[in-house]
């Protein structure tokens, strides 16, 4: 083996097939089972896209009424799951909160060593369900405030934000929080969808793929960016610091987050889409701070003039393009998310992508076990 063969980050490897989605960087497009993720977050709900990417096709009435049903009776939260966030320290990183939940909620699980299709379906919705109340928890007890019971006259997105701020929220916000929701969910073989088929293809079962994804999508460099396009927004401030702030980043050689892809290298298809409901969410003035505090109504405008002008900086001075976290992470700021929740709520979205791809993996798995070149010390004993 050369170095020349050794693929690193395997860049450019295509490592299996999916049928789940495509992301095309030629034509700048995402498929979701073939359908373009701009017509489904212009029209369908998360519920319906979610059931698109577990089944391939879009839901019946009926099946939607169903699956619906059995959402909105799984959203509150075991005692021993509280129990556990509770045992966490409230200055944790919300990733590592919801990792842990989502953890006791394989423990709970009556069908968790049960990797059946079928069993996986059903542990897919619960996780599905599931999964905003523990964000929503950890939020409010951070900011000291009791937990809020889900709502089940209420969709998947206005429930969520419900039980986050503990007040209905305004279309405008549930429109964009949606929107969200559909772009995220699915993204072909990312670093923690990756993780979580290499945990799959050792017959481990669907929790302990989706709690390793958890910790994959944590880092910076892969979800963990939406929350750091915020920490980059405050550091720099206002519109008018941007240039200076770049030029002075781009120095010490830091990775300008919310920008760059792995695969994308023209543009984020999903970004156009997202950037247009922040925008729209600004323009309807029904954003807040932080936790649902009051927040002066130049705030919207301003964030919206910095995106821009750190965008259009980072174009001049390196022609990268922003990602889908970049739009996402100020967006999620003007609902009255906490900048550590941002990931988290990446998670509530992508688990169904990371379900839906463990339950692919399964339809024809191999072990994913690839080999390595060894560098270190030739052969040697010890002495004696
Ligand atoms: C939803 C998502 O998960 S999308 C990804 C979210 N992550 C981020 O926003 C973090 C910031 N971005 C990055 O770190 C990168 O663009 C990644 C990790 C996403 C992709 O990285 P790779 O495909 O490995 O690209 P790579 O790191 O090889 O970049 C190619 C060149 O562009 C530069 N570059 C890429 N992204 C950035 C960035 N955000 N800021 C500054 N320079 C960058 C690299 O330094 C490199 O330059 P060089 O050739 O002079 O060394
Ligand atoms: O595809 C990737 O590498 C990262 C990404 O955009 C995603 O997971 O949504």
């Amino acid at each position: 083996m050369t170095d020349t063969d050794i693929k690193k980050g395997l860049a450019g490897v295509v490592v299996d097939t999916t049928s789940i989605s495509k992301v095309n960087p030629e034509t700048n497009s995402l498929l979701y089972r073939g359908y373009p993720v701009q017509e489904l977050a212009a029209s369908l709900s998360y519920e319906q896209v979610a059931w698109l990417i577990w089944h391939g096709e879009l839901p019946t009435e009926a099946e939607l009424a169903e699956f619906t049903a059995r959402e909105r009776a799984g959203r509150a939260l075991a005692d021993n799951v509280k129990a556990a966030i509770d045992l966490t320290p409230t200055s944790s990183h919300p990733m590592d909160v919801v990792r842990t939940a989502v953890s006791v909620l394989g423990a709970n699980d009556p069908q968790t060593d049960d990797s059946s299709r079928e069993a996986n379906l059903a542990k897919s919705e619960r996780l599905f369900a599931a999964i905003p109340a523990i964000v929503a928890y950890d939020q409010r007890r951070r900011h000291g405030l009791d937990v809020v019971a889900p709502r089940d006259d209420l969709d998947y997105s206005r429930n969520f934000l419900w039980m986050t701020f503990g007040d209905e929220p305004s279309d405008a916000a549930a429109e964009v929080f949606r929107v969200s929701m559909v772009l995220y969910a699915e993204h072909s073989f990312n670093a923690s969808t990756f993780t979580a088929r290499v945990v799959t293809s050792t017959l481990a079962d669907l929790h302990s793929a989706v709690v390793a994804a958890i910790g994959a999508l944590k880092g910076p460099l892969h979800g963990g960016a939406n929350e750091a396009v915020m920490d980059v927004f405050d550091e720099i401030g206002s519109a008018d610091g941007a240039e200076a702030w770049l030029d002075a980043a781009l120095a010490e050689k830091r990775k300008i987050m919310g920008f760059g892809h792995r695969v994308y290298k023209n543009g984020d298809s999903r970004v156009p889409t997202m950037q247009a409901a922040f925008e729209k969410l600004v323009e309807s003035g029904e954003f807040r701070g932080v936790g649902g505090a009051e927040v002066s109504a130049g705030r919207g405008p301003d964030l919206v003039a910095l995106y821009h002008r750190l965008a259009d900086a980072m174009e001049a001075k390196k022609s990268i393009k922003p990602n889908l976290d970049y739009p996402s992470g100020p967006a999620y700021h003007l609902l009255g998310f906490d900048t550590k929740t941002f990931t988290p709520l990446f998670v509530a979205s992508r688990v169904v992508g990371w379900t839906a791809h463990v339950m692919e993996q399964l339809e024809a798995n191999a072990l994913i076990r690839p080999l390595s070149e060894y560098v270190g010390p030739d052969e040697r004993h010890l002495q004696n």
